[in-house]
């Protein structure tokens, strides 16, 4: 886990405008490529924010065609910690609210992006949206990110040892 962390805090650097951002780790359920049932996000530094082009499949379906919500929320939260690459340090999701203000639909694809709205101390307050091709948006979102040390991330075991 102390070679992962490492690994992790490595990832906290300058990225230039455009760029691709790490994952957070191989088995990330937002990002990670090794996640048999994660949405492998891919997301780009885009000026002090992110973005991201994202299509939902049917593993993670709610309603017939219809993303669930939860399914959304995990990417959208999983965005703002990409958001993190961009800060300089890790914080955790101390709240996370979504506005559904349209179906998000299977195989459609959306733009993300995801911004800090303001800074507080150790709290980071973000928003997000994501939105149609033709620019309706689908969902907002606010967060309330508190920054915590890498120690933090040793309280849980490494992916496949032992928990899965
Ligand atoms: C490859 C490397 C391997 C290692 C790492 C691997 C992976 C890393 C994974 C995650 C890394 C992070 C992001 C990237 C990943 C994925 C993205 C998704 C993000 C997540 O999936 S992350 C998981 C879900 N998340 C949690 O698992 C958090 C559980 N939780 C806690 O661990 C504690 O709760 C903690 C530490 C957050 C705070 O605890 P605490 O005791 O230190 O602090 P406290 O409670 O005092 O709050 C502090 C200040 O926030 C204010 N405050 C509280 N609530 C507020 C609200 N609603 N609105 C406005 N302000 C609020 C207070 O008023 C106070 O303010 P003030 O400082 O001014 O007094």
């Amino acid at each position: 886990m102390q070679a992962l962390l490492a690994m992790w805090a490595e990832k906290f650097t300058v990225y230039p405008d455009g760029a691709e951002l790490p994952t957070h780790h191989d088995h990330c359920l937002g990002c990670g490529p090794n996640n048999p049932h994660g949405h492998h996000l891919r997301a780009l530094r885009h000026g002090d924010g992110v973005q991201a082009w994202h299509t939902f499949d049917n593993r993670h379906v709610g309603a017939p065609g219809i993303v669930h919500g939860g399914a959304v929320a995990t990417v959208v939260d999983d965005l703002y910690g990409c958001l993190l690459f961009l800060e300089g340090g890790p914080a955790v999701t101390r709240q996370l609210t979504i506005e559904y203000l349209a179906p998000v639909l299977i195989g459609a694809e959306y733009r993300l992006q995801a911004d800090v709205v303001r800074r507080e101390g150790r709290k980071l307050f973000v928003a997000a949206r994501a939105t149609e091709p033709a620019g309706r948006a689908v969902i907002t979102s606010t967060a309330v990110f508190v920054k915590v040390s890498v120690e933090h991330f040793a309280q849980g075991s490494p992916p496949g040892v032992p928990a899965d």
